[in-house]
């Protein structure tokens, strides 16, 4: 389709004017952009931690021997999103500091009370922790250690950096907090926790023994892997000293959270901040309860998913996975020389 000469002229003057506006308009756009980034507010932005399809994605590769042991010492240095600091903290924590990579990592147990213990250190004024599971060193390894440190929140001279993904326990390429729990209610917790996402599963019976007659109970099923504590511990010590590691017991943790509080702090090096004063006995949800969490003046419990009540499993069937598990649990006592009074 043609034009008049006066009717393209007024056009192309239309569309030059247009195209100036918009070149201007970006230009604002992208010297805000700068602006607020150069103050560190991008890093405000909430980030998903994980991203399933890519973690799957990454499982696979690392199955395929793509994730090497990493470098323990070159943990300690460091620069990262703040996923799980409350709205009061995130101008001041993403404006100061640095991010580090973490110099204490709950690697476990799952169930074990691993969130409690994460959020109850997190209330002391010299520890930072990221509130999502990293899974950096079970599946995000090929992600690099930079990304890892990318995740941790912005720290300030003196205060330690943690995490906790309770998957690192039970593989090879990770380390060192253990909060270990009864393995036979462990194993319980976890069916519960599989249970709410897939409510047809079988019994709990049913999946943990591989002949119900005998007796025989089947070991490949994760829920009863996971517990057999010595035998993880022994990979672990194949790299890592003993002294390296702290366990705590997850039963000692809901019913005296103060005093095992004390002994997480003193291996950390931390003076005894968090205390009885921090903890209150919730009667409705049966757990401790922290009076003042990090970043809010209000009491605050952990979420429905911790502290859930358990299906009823038939008392033969959790006596003879306590037999089962004896030996083992023995043998983790010898080790650690603690022992945690599972029977
Ligand atoms: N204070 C407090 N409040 C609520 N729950 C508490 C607390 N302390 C320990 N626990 C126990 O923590 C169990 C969940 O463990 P984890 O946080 O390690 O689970 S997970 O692996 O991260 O899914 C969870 O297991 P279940 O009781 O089976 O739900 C709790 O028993």
């Amino acid at each position: 389709m043609g034009c008049s000469a006066r009717a393209c002229a007024l056009n192309l003057g239309h569309l030059k004017a247009q195209s100036k506006l918009s070149v201007f308009f970006t230009m604002i756009l992208v010297f805000t952009y700068l602006f607020y980034c150069l103050n560190g507010f991008c890093d405000s932005l909430p980030r998903p931690v994980y991203d399933h399809h890519q973690g799957n994605h990454l499982q696979n590769k690392l199955q395929d021997g793509h994730g090497g042991p990493y470098n323990a010492s070159s943990l300690v240095r460091g620069r990262a999103p703040d996923t799980g600091t409350q709205a009061n903290n995130i101008s001041i924590a993403n404006s100061f500091g640095t991010k580090k990579f973490p110099q204490a990592i709950i690697i476990g147990v799952k169930k074990g009370g691993t969130r409690a213990l994460l959020e109850f250190l997190r209330i002391h004024p010299d520890v930072r922790a990221v509130g999502a599971e990293p899974h950096f060193f079970d599946r995000f390894y090929d992600r690099g250690l930079e990304w890892y440190r990318s995740l941790m929140p912005r720290t300030l001279e003196g205060q330690i950096t943690m995490e906790k993904t309770p998957s690192y326990f039970i593989t090879k390429e990770a380390p060192l907090i253990v909060v270990v729990r009864d393995p036979v209610t462990r194993a319980v917790s976890d069916y519960t926790q599989t249970l709410t996402k897939s409510p047809g599963l079988p019994s709990f019976q049913n999946l943990a023994f591989r002949n119900s007659t005998t007796g025989l109970i089947d070991t490949s099923w994760s829920a009863v892997r996971i517990g057999i504590y010595a035998k993880h511990l022994e990979n672990w010590l194949r790299y890592f000293p003993m002294s390296g590691f702290l366990f705590v017991s997850g039963e000692r943790l809901v019913t005296d959270p103060a005093a095992e509080m004390g002994r997480v702090q003193d291996f950390l090096g931390l003076k005894r901040v968090v205390t009885d004063k921090h903890f209150y006995f919730n009667q409705t949800k049966g757990f401790p309860c922290l009076k003042k969490p990090e970043g809010s003046s209000r009491p605050r419990c952990l979420g429905k998913s911790k502290g859930r009540p358990h299906p009823q499993i038939p008392t033969d069937v959790l006596l003879r996975l306590r037999e089962f598990y004896r030996p083992f649990n023995l043998k983790f006592y010898q080790m650690t020389g603690q022992d945690f009074g599972w029977g």
